[in-house]
């Protein structure tokens, strides 16, 4: 098998890829939209991407959701885990740099060891203990003592994916809530997320782990269709949105703004360095009291980003890694030699007739090329789903949520869910077309964000990068240079050799499991099988 090096200076075949793509990355924020208080005005907005911007507040179908969100959190921790995430290694470093803390060597946070000494209370460790959490993981320990402290300081946290940064800032806005029955109905926190499956999701999750707290109230600000005719508002603590919806809403006062006190930005680096997000998620700030807690999370903040994020976030304590540390050890690389487009698409077949797979996510790059893989994925008889951002909102729930149940074992996708979506029975993810930036070159950020959608909190999983021409060989050499990892070569004309590489990447990384499966028996049995 060739090296990746000896591959580079292969001829390219000629073969374009699609110009349909959802990928924004690559695009800057305008430096001066960051100004605080500078000049803005309504008319100068960008094009809403989102449509029927409505709110959406908890009904019959969250609490049905969230059900369904519990059932399946439940299902998934219960099922074998193995592999090592390095959630509990202490061989990466975090490195915590606290701002106004820094003045005090001896604060006692840095000694937290488990939930329970965090000060929570002990409604919102029910929720934790429900969701079975029995110790954090290094992302919330570093991070919840800073979060909690007062007065609030702003926050910059960088984890790897599926080490849990979504409990660590949900707990932190649970514990800052105003709970007095005045207070009900008053929005008090805010998370803007980039996709609506996201933000749905993160809902469900605050609804699992504040079950137990008197009087929470929380819904989601999404495009949907009910809620353009909502006229009575979102009256709810926790609110979820989509940048543009939530500023839509607060603009015509369906959200009242004026108390909320906590603003959340998930995947920030993503929103921030898009254009039409970014400059949606700084509206809604100024919209927002001037002394909100800001907090910014991502498993990715790329250094162009890091400079706005800081105007965003002023005087944030900041949790970050080095790049080489943002690979997920449970996650084994692969990418495999294709000579034409053609034969990835006999891959993909080939793949997924050889393994009995738990379920899987094939990224693509355009909304045609999903549409078409589903298509002949259909013809080949395997059972697939395809969700792109030109679906409607109720589509699009009604397929990702056949996703999480486990209904549809594979799903069809574009960068629209690349990033946050946890579905812990994932253990495999192709990608069909590898994420560039728009300008041919490789998107390292966006490719750990779609890898990651496997291997969540210490489970194995695979990822299998399709190779086509010089061009792709160059992405994924420098993808990996990027991550300083060893990527395992596949051979498109070798399946015994395919079948027996992958079963060794799966074994080695279950014999060096060191993963303390504190909330699932681990039997590593969960994922792929051949
Ligand atoms: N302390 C914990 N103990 C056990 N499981 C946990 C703990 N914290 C989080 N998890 C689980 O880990 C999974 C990943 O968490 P989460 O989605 O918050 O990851 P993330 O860091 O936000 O990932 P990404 O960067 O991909 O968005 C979830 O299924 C969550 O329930």
């Amino acid at each position: 098998m060739a090296s990746l090096e000896d591959r580079i200076s292969k001829p390219d075949n000629g073969q374009t890829e699609g110009q349909d793509t959802e990928s924004s990355t690559g695009m800057n924020v305008n430096a001066a939209s960051f100004v605080p208080g500078g000049p803005f005005s309504w008319a100068d907005e960008t094009a809403e991407a989102e449509t029927n911007s409505e709110p959406s507040a908890v009904n019959a179908k969250a609490e049905k959701e969230m059900s369904d969100m519990s059932k399946a959190q439940t299902d998934g921790a219960s099922e074998g885990l193995g592999g090592s995430s390095g959630i509990y290694d202490t061989s990466y470093e975090v490195n915590v740099k606290l701002s106004d803390l820094q003045a005090n060597p001896d604060d006692p946070l840095f000694s937290i060891k488990s939930f329970e000494e965090l000060g929570l209370d002990e409604n919102v460790l029910k929720g934790i203990y429900q969701m079975r959490f029995t110790k954090p993981s290094k992302i919330q320990e570093k991070a919840l003592p800073l979060l909690l402290r007062n007065p609030p300081t702003n926050m910059i946290g960088q984890s790897q994916s599926g080490t849990g940064k979504t409990a660590a800032f949900v707990l932190n806005m649970l514990s800052r809530l105003d709970y007095s029955p005045n207070m009900i109905n008053t929005p008090q926190a805010l998370v803007l997320a980039p996709s609506r499956e996201l933000a749905r999701q993160i809902l469900g999750v605050i609804q699992i782990m504040g079950a137990f707290v008197q009087g929470l109230t929380s819904g989601v600000a999404i495009p949907t269709e009910v809620a353009n005719r909502n006229r009575d508002g979102l009256k709810v603590q926790i609110v979820v949105g989509t940048p543009g919806t939530t500023m839509d809403m607060i603009r015509r006062r369906q959200l009242v703004a004026d108390q909320i006190k906590v603003l959340v930005l998930d995947e920030a680096d993503n929103m921030l360095d898009q254009q039409g997000l970014g400059d949606q998620c700084i509206r809604v700030k100024q919209l927002l009291p001037k002394t909100i807690q800001v907090v910014l999370f991502s498993a990715t903040f790329p250094n162009h980003v890091v400079e706005y994020a800081s105007r965003f976030a002023p005087n944030a304590n900041q949790i970050t890694l080095k790049h080489e540390e943002l690979t997920v050890e449970g996650i084994k690389q692969l990418y495999l030699d294709c000579p034409t487009e053609t034969d990835k698409f006999d891959a993909l077949v080939h793949l997924y007739g050889l393994m009995t797979i738990g379920s899987s996510i094939i990224f693509v790059r355009t909304r045609k090329t999903a549409l078409e893989i589903e298509r002949r994925m259909n013809d080949e008889n395997h059972t697939v789903a395809c969700l792109t951002g030109e679906f409607e909102g109720a589509q699009r729930d009604i397929i990702i949520d056949s996703f999480r149940s486990g209904q549809t074992k594979v799903l069809i996708t574009t960068n629209v869910l690349s990033r946050g979506i946890d579905v812990q029975t994932v253990s495999l993810v192709v990608n069909y077309d590898l994420p560039d930036d728009g300008h041919g070159k490789a998107d390292p950020q966006t490719y750990l964000h779609r890898i990651g959608r496997t291997g969540r909190f210490g489970r194995v999983g695979v990822s299998i990068s399709l190779i086509c021409g010089n061009r792709s060989y160059q992405m994924i050499k420098e993808i990996s240079d990027y991550f300083g990892v060893d990527m395992t070569s596949l051979p498109h004309d070798d399946w015994d050799k395919v079948e027996e590489t992958i079963k060794k990447v799966i074994k080695s990384s279950r014999a060096g499991s060191n993963f303390q499966a504190n909330n699932a028996t681990a039997n590593g049995t969960n994922d792929i099988s051949m």
